[in-house]
């Protein structure tokens, strides 16, 4: 089944638009999504088999799609994937940065191999593909980059690796921003929240309980989906966001607003807020 975005299904036609951490999660959904809207999709990561399954649910309802095995943080093969996508499709138009991950630990229990792990795989590797979008491509044609970046406002307790790393991504925005406007390249980013999505499985049964009771802590009360942080990512590099630039959109169901309070807000409201009521998963991602 095609996706059903809430986009006119022109909006990309003739784009080429890459997105790191295309295999799984938020970054499949965001490619099925911009394939729907026209878009010619190149999808990134480091193991094969998820991308090329991705690539076969886009092109079995007529999308367009490459696979480019990479690990965003080894700069020599960033270089070479950018260079193979410009080759492939005759440049880019936007980037997606949104391959990343951690795992959780104590502040105190953290090695430093573990810190600078995580630190790379958030921070330095979307510095690197974002920097060689711009100088491979989109300083001489312009162009849109959209940076997943996480809910860090207020600390991350068991994730500080991971916050500092958003954290800085969020300065990058905002700095890139500022230092590639007059290339016609606007930066931004988007935060989810908590996102039932296929990252959550990496997790462990301690963790996954922990994530359970962390749902009454969204005011509405639930948790996002997929679809809902790829429908920020496409506004953001959409015409819609011409003048939109080092902004960073939550995606979160308010938790930033209410991670304060001293009691669990209120979720059993007589009038549940069941989801995107336009942009629902399809059944080719459920
Ligand atoms: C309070 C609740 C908050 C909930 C927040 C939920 C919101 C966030 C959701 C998501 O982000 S969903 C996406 C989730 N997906 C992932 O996180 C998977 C991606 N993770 C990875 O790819 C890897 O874990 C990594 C972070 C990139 C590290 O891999 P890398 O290959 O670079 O490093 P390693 O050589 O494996 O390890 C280096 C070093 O790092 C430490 N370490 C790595 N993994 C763990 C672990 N699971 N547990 C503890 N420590 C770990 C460790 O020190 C490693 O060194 P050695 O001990 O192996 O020498
Ligand atoms: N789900 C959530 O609640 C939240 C998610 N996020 C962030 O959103 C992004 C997408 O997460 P989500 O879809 O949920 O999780 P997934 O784990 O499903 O997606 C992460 C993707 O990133 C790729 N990836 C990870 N590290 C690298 C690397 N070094 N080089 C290339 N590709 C890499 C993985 O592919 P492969 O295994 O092939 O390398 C994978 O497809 C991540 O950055 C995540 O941390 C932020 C906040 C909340």
């Amino acid at each position: 089944m095609k996706y059903q975005s809430i986009y006119h299904p022109e909006l990309f036609k003739g784009q080429t638009i890459i997105v790191t951490g295309g295999g799984s999660g938020i970054g499949r959904c965001t490619a099925h999504e911009l394939a729907s809207l026209g878009a010619t999709v190149a999808i990134v990561g480091r193991k094969v088999e998820k991308l090329d399954r991705v690539k076969e649910e886009i092109t079995a309802v007529g999308g367009r799609v490459s696979c480019h095995a990479c690990d965003i943080r080894e700069e020599s093969l960033v270089r070479q994937m950018m260079a193979d996508v410009i080759a492939r499709h005759g440049g880019i138009d936007g980037l997606v940065n949104n391959a990343g991950g951690q795992y959780p630990s104590q502040l105190k229990d953290l090695s430093t191999k573990g810190w600078e792990a995580v630190i790379r795989n958030n921070l330095t590797g979307g510095f690197i593909v974002a920097r060689e979008a711009y100088n491979q491509w989109m300083a001489t044609h312009g162009g849109s980059i959209v940076n997943i970046i996480a809910d860090i406002w207020g600390g991350m307790p068991t994730m500080a690796h991971t916050g500092a790393a958003r954290a800085g991504m969020l300065n990058f925005t905002e700095t890139a921003a500022c230092e590639w406007a007059h290339s016609g390249v606007r930066v931004n980013a988007v935060a989810p929240g908590w996102i039932a999505s296929s990252g959550f499985d990496t997790y462990d049964a301690p963790m996954q309980a922990e994530l359970r009771r962390l749902k009454e802590k969204v005011p509405l009360g639930r948790y996002g989906n997929e679809a809902e942080v790829s429908a920020a990512i496409v506004f953001l590099l959409s015409p819609g966001a011409a003048f939109v630039t080092g902004s960073c959109v939550r995606v979160d169901g308010g938790v930033p607003n209410a991670r304060h309070t001293w009691k669990p807000v209120p979720t059993d409201r007589s009038k549940p807020f069941d989801g995107f009521p336009l942009a629902t998963l399809p059944e080719c991602l459920q």
